[in-house]
């Protein structure tokens, strides 16, 4: 397991990148990535929700917000919601975007992966690691980075705790 102050990992691809168009083959496949940072109280947010991943070993033991791909066929709010059952077993109240710095407000993770995140609040449910994390922690913004974060959610976790 990382301990905090370990090198974030970057992302693995999850195949070999495709050649650019300048080279006449296929554009490398975008991935959709969608997250949510849970807190506490949407009005009054003093906490935030972390969950360690389990999986694929090089990113095990680093802490990101709960969410996944987007799956053919579903709008990004859809994906959101069936990550968030399946991977922590809540119903949630989503809130406003996390305005990243993409024109349509994502957030660039890899060359390929770009993450929508929206702030939301539990409706329904205890968090639980479910499936692909170990642990979920609420984090203060005084531990907020006491734990080894997914490089690509540091910038998003900093935009997060600077509007507490
Ligand atoms: N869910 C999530 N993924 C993140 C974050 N930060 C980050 O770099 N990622 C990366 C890790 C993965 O390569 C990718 C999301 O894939 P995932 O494995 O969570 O997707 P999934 O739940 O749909 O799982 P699978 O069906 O692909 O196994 O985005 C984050 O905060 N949340």
């Amino acid at each position: 397991m990382p301990q905090t102050g370990a090198v974030p990992p970057t992302l693995p691809a999850d195949e070999p990148d495709q050649p650019t168009a300048d080279d006449d083959g296929p554009r490398p496949q975008a991935v959709d990535v969608v997250g949510v940072a849970i807190v506490d109280d949407l009005d009054a947010p003093q906490r935030l929700l972390a969950a360690r991943r389990t999986e694929p070993p090089a990113l095990a033991g680093f802490w990101e917000l709960p969410g996944g791909k987007v799956e053919p066929g579903e709008s990004w709010q859809e994906a959101l919601h069936r990550e968030i059952a399946e991977e922590i077993g809540v119903r949630i109240e989503l809130g406003p975007i996390v305005a990243g710095p993409l024109p349509d407000l994502r957030w660039q993770l890899s060359p390929r992966h770009r993450i929508a995140v929206w702030m939301a609040q539990i409706a329904d449910g205890e968090p639980q690691a479910l499936d692909e994390h170990d642990e979920v922690r609420w984090l203060t913004k005084g531990t907020l980075h006491d734990v080894p974060w997914l490089e690509g959610d540091v910038p998003i976790v900093d935009a997060i705790a600077a509007d507490w």
